[in-house]
């Protein structure tokens, strides 16, 4: 039987559980890509856009050893959306060149299916990159309380991050698939379990390889 590898596009703001999906996709041995860690990698030491954003904001953005200081760029873009724009215009077209050689060799392979971990898959146009689109979904409340308790942010900085990103509702609107964590890790375990039958069916293979 023909077979393709799919890719499903995940997506979720901050602290919905993208990670924590992705593990669990993980254990049933799909491969992924993570946009944010191709958005670490893009500003990586000797990378254009490290060199770009050091001579728009000079050294207080800057560790001693010449690394980004991530957590003082981010104080600064989502303070300033104009800034944040700035950066956007500066690392995307380089994130989304990495992203479309990554997806083209998951196509390439063997897997059923392959996952494009985004949280910002619809702002960035990357949703054009995926075959289907899964939503983590979150109330808004819990997204505040998860990143607080989880990062150095503070519940502020927590609510300026997701007032730059896409409203639940929009979000949810263009989802094909939807996993709803609002509730504890076991029923997350279940959603994927039956995601990853459903796409397993959809890429003609049903069942495991
Ligand atoms: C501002 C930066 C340096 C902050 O780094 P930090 O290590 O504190 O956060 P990290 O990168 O892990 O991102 C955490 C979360 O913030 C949110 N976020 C990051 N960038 C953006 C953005 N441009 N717009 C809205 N939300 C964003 C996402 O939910 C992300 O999962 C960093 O997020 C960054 O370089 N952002 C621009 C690149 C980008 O848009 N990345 C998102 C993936 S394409
Ligand atoms: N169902 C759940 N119940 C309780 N805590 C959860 C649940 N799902 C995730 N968490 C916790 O919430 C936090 C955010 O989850 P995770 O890191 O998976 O989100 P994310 O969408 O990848 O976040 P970001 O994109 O901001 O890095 C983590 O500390 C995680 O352990």
């Amino acid at each position: 039987m023909a077979s393709k590898t799919l890719i499903i596009g995940v997506t979720g703001g901050i602290a919905s559980g993208k990670s924590t999906v992705t593990r669990a996709f993980a254990r049933l041995g799909i491969p992924w890509v993570d946009a944010d860690d191709t958005a670490r990698e893009v500003v990586e030491p000797g990378e254009p856009a490290l060199a770009e954003i050091a001579a728009r904001y000079g050294a207080r953005v800057l560790q001693g050893d010449g690394r980004l200081d991530r957590r003082a760029l981010r104080e600064i873009v989502f303070a300033a959306p104009e800034e944040r724009r700035w950066l956007e215009s500066v690392t995307h077209p380089r994130i989304r060149e990495r992203l479309v050689e990554r997806l083209a060799a998951f196509r390439r392979g063997e897997a059923p299916y392959a996952l494009l971990i985004s949280p910002l898959l619809f702002e960035s146009g990357q949703a054009a990159l995926v075959d289907r689109r899964l939503v983590i979904d979150v109330p808004e409340a819990v997204q505040i309380a998860r990143t607080a308790r989880r990062d150095d942010v503070d519940e502020a900085q927590a609510r300026a991050i997701v007032a730059a990103q896409m409203p639940r509702e929009k979000r949810l609107a263009r989802a094909d698939d939807v996993i709803d964590n609002a509730g504890d890790e076991a029923g997350l375990a279940d959603q994927v379990a039956a995601l990853d039958r459903r796409y397993r069916a959809l890429a003609g293979l049903p069942g495991s390889r």
